[in-house]
């Protein structure tokens, strides 16, 4: 279980987040959702230690995430964030055995064990025949499939994924969803595509301007009453092979219409 207590967040003096209470059920994925800079990331980035609150807390199964040391916290949970700059001159192997720092001793070198690994987690993404490229030299859509393995290989209890479809096709898109439910982690994803979000997450937060406007399951909080006011869209919602599919109206075309 991931738990948000009344966690507040500012960059400098402006605050993002207000006051977020939030719970990753155990068994559950939960998605963030909510429009451009409502705070998705900023909020990932706290319940996964990388940013710190400025008031609240956030913990990790029993304990306090500030309690954790670094390692721990590095065998607890893996992050999947949009990559900045690459590692310059590691290949695609290279980069995803950085996933397994977290379990060596001090100096030890990569064994058997973690070889397999690696390539256990490149084979599910379907990327063994990048191993030997640079990373740096990948398309956008590669990259995130050997970040996703990386954070595979990391072996944690917990997942974290900052909108992980990004540059993904369609179908790689639906393949690494159905793999972050299959690997049996709990995880906390963000999702721009509330389709996805509809058809992968158990639970969904809905973020509105650094505030949880609500958080319960995904068919309770992907509905016109609580999306229509925070997107200003029109959503209708249809079941399709008992799968709800969102269908979005801008509101310039209703008032034309
Ligand atoms: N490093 C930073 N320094 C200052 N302000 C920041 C920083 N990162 C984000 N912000 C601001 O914090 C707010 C929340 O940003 P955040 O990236 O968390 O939103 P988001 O919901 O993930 O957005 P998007 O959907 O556009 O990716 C925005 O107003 C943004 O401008």
């Amino acid at each position: 279980m991931i738990r948000a207590s009344n966690l507040s967040f500012s960059y400098g003096p402006h605050r993002v987040l207000h006051e977020i209470n939030l719970v990753q059920n155990p068994g559950r994925v939960l998605g963030l959702v909510g429009p451009n800079g409502s705070g998705k990331s900023t909020l990932i980035r706290n319940l996964g230690g990388s940013l710190k609150p400025e008031a609240g807390q956030v913990s990790l199964g029993e304990k306090d995430l500030a309690d954790y040391s670094s390692q721990e916290l590095a065998r607890t949970v893996s992050m999947v964030v949009q990559e900045r700059d690459s590692e310059p001159g590691l290949t695609v192997a290279q980069m995803v055995m950085l996933g397994r720092t977290p379990h060596l001793g001090l100096f030890a070198r990569p064994g058997a064990q973690d070889q397999e690994i690696v390539l256990a987690s490149l084979e599910s993404v379907g990327a063994v025949h990048l191993a030997q490229r640079f990373f740096a030299e990948l398309s956008g859509g590669e990259k995130q499939r050997v970040l996703i393995a990386r954070a595979l290989a990391q072996s944690t209890p917990y997942i974290l994924l900052d909108e992980p479809t990004n540059h993904l096709d369609i179908r790689h898109q639906h393949e690494l969803l159905r793999l972050v439910r299959a690997s049996g982690r709990e995880t906390v994803i963000v999702l721009h595509d509330l389709n996805l979000a509809a058809r992968y997450c158990d639970d969904v937060a809905l973020l509105d301007r650094g505030r949880l406007v609500a958080q319960g399951s995904a068919d309770e909080i992907l509905s016109p009453d609580y999306l229509e006011p925070v997107y200003s869209i029109g959503v209708h919602r249809l079941a399709f092979q008992g799968t709800t599919h969102l269908i979005f109206e801008p509101r310039d075309e209703e008032s034309t219409a």
